[in-house]
């Protein structure tokens, strides 16, 4: 342990220091919040603190009276190797060790922050709750609470930002990807009844059972196969697709505030610096014609994410799940030693004998089986954070290593260097690229003569001067959310499994139809343009006084018998109201507000 890291340790955080910590976002489990304050220790750094689910909120892990889980036993079996994980005496402690030893090593040390736990009172943790509660998505509100008797949190690198000291008065905007599951299944634990599996990702066939359950507004156009291509231009259509469709796998960052995407997850109301105004903020990173900046920054996104070489690092360790939950299942109860329900629920005579042959497993092959899967889960839920910001004169001594974008006529090009500012100057660039390690701990991007696909770019990256150096842009990449799976997530993973490609039968069977063309035109257009919204005609000739609460109809959802209507309040935030209501019941009861509808031409 170094000195910093005990000094850090000391700290306790009391309620006069709540209000240094502000908001910055939340996932399932943890509430995360930026430093505001002034302390050089804390500059640069979030604080990640445990949340608790309210009633009714799955659970997966007990906690003790003082806030305090611990590994359950078979846990401690499951990760024997790791020693220091198995003795750590709490499990936020433990899992702190696993991002350490378990998945640090596998994802590369430069891109992995574990962090450093710090004490926290619980009048701090309270206050904190207070002052963040209107800024957290009401339905994470609804689902959990932060965890008050707790005494600890995790202060990590913040990561949409670039470390204090290098950032000054720079503009850094920053890119958060959750790119998911990217490969298929190819395991022969797979049922016959479930071999779309092999077919269509889980993510795509996910997005269907989540609209169906009404979690997401629209399906996403995003599949991470085309993420995990390895092709650049398939990579580009991924990023593409996630601006289109930010969900809870993209965000941007502008001086770590959210300016784009949806701040606590997917059923979040979206918050977008749209057309002009995020053309605007990239300004002072993509130097390039107006109406040009938004598609070349995802071009640069894209670039850097098929360049970084990170993403064949991520799908290695997903492809540890060699068995599928469909064969992982089986060793789980094997190693829990308990009978195995998927088998009892197919009864003796339908069991497989390849299912058989899983049940003959030892118990270390069996914990290996179930160990990589959980690890595997680990890098299918991650997320990229990748910053960027303009290249300065004071660089060119930093310790940064350099990613060198060199391109051609019609690509980009880059090698991994470390490059001096008058050599890019003079253009004999070939001489400054010298190649060192792709893992360093930042990474720095030059990008030179971007000249993209899109012939209507070409050339808006040569500067006045007419040199060929006209950008420069400095990026780093980290990875967060790293957590260790608990091991009995195992059933859930089964029975969520189970449900989605179920779901997505279903749909493909026309059992549920699914035609949200109408709802993904009109939300586009309506984010895309506000001004394009039916601005509140409904209101205006609402009878009831009803529904004018909820503002405008900008879309209809159709599925078998059933419609749903898509509405946007007066601050254009998307609601998903009367779906699953049979049409019916819908007229009967919102006939008032089905005339509107078809005096605005609904
Ligand atoms: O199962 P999935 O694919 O829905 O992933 C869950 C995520 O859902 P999403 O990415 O929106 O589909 C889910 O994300 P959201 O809460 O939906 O933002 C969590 O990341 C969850 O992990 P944990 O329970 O907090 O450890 C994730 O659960 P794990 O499967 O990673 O355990
Ligand atoms: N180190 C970091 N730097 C900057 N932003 C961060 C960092 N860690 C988390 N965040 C922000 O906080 C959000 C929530 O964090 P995180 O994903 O770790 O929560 P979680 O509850 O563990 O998520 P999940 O739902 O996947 O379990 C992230 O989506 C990201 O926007």
């Amino acid at each position: 342990m170094n000195i910093l890291t005990f000094q850090l340790m000391e700290v306790v955080f009391e309620q006069k220091d709540a209000s240094d910590w502000i908001y910055r976002g939340e996932g399932a489990a943890n509430l995360v919040l930026a430093y505001n304050g002034s302390s050089p220790a804390f500059v640069g750094k979030v604080l990640r603190i445990q949340k608790a689910p309210r009633n009714g909120s799955p659970r997966y892990v007990s906690e003790t009276k003082d806030g305090h889980s611990s590994l359950t036993s078979d846990e401690c079996r499951l990760w024997k190797e790791t020693e220091d994980l198995v003795s750590a005496p709490t499990r936020e402690i433990a899992e702190q060790l696993y991002v350490q030893h378990v998945i640090t090593p596998l994802l590369g040390p430069g891109h992995v922050d574990a962090g450093i736990r710090v004490h926290v009172s619980r009048d701090f943790l309270e206050s904190v709750e207070k002052n963040v509660l209107c800024q957290r998505p009401s339905w994470r509100v609804d689902a959990a609470k932060v965890n008050t008797l707790c005494n600890a949190a995790l202060l990590i690198s913040d990561h949409s930002v670039f470390p204090r000291g290098s950032l000054k008065d720079q503009v850094c905007i920053s890119v958060e990807i959750k790119p998911k599951c990217g490969f298929l299944p190819f395991s022969k634990y797979i049922s016959e009844g479930n071999v779309i599996k092999k077919r269509i990702s889980r993510f795509r066939m996910h997005q269907s059972l989540k609209f169906h359950e009404r979690e997401v507004l629209e399906i996403s156009e995003y599949d991470p196969l085309d993420m995990f291509s390895g092709s650049k231009d398939r990579v580009h259509k991924a990023i593409k697709a996630l601006f289109v469709t930010p969900q809870n796998n993209f965000r941007v960052f502008l001086n770590g505030s959210l300016i784009y995407g949806g701040l606590g997850g997917g059923g979040d109301s979206i918050s977008h610096m749209i057309g002009e105004a995020f053309e605007d903020v990239l300004r002072s990173v993509i130097r390039t014609d107006d109406g040009l900046r938004t598609s070349n920054f995802l071009h640069l996104v894209a670039e850097t994410v098929f360049r970084s070489g990170l993403l064949d690092r991520l799908l290695k360790i997903q492809k540890l799940d060699v068995f599928d939950i469909e064969g992982a299942i089986h060793a789980y109860y094997n190693f829990i030693s308990q009978p195995c329900t998927v088998c009892g629920d197919l009864g003796e005579d339908k069991v497989s004998d390849r299912y058989k042959y899983l049940h003959s497993l030892s118990l270390d092959e069996s914990l290996k089986i179930v160990r990589d899967y959980l690890i595997a889960a680990t890098a299918k839920d991650l997320s990229m954070m990748i910053c960027f910001r303009p290249w300065e004169e004071e660089d060119v001594e930093s310790s940064y290593s350099s990613v060198f974008l060199k391109s051609t006529n019609q690509t980009f090009d880059y090698k991994v260097c470390s490059i001096a500012r008058h050599h890019l100057r003079t253009q004999h660039l070939k001489n400054a690229a010298c190649v060192t390690e792709w893992c360093q701990l930042k990474l720095r991007m030059l990008v030179h003569h971007m000249v993209f696909r899109n012939p209507e770019s070409m050339g808006s990256y040569i500067g006045s001067n007419g040199s060929l150096l006209t950008e420069v842009v400095i990026c780093q990449a980290s990875f967060i959310d790293l957590d260790m799976k608990p091991l009995n997530k195992m059933e859930r993973y089964y029975e969520l499994d189970q449900q989605i490609v179920s779901c997505y039968t279903d749909i493909t069977n026309g059992e549920h139809q699914v035609d949200n063309s109408v709802s993904i035109g009109a939300y586009r257009t309506a984010y895309s343009d506000h001004s394009n919204t039916v601005e509140d005609a409904s209101h205006a000739r609402d009878p009831t006084g009803n529904i004018s609460t909820y503002g405008s109809l900008i879309g209809v959802t159709r599925r078998k018998r059933r419609i749903g209507l898509f509405l946007c309040n007066k601050e254009s935030d998307f609601q998903l109201l009367l779906a699953h209501l049979n049409p019916h019941a819908l007229f009967t009861h919102t006939a008032g507000f089905l005339s509107n509808l078809s005096g605005s031409g609904g």
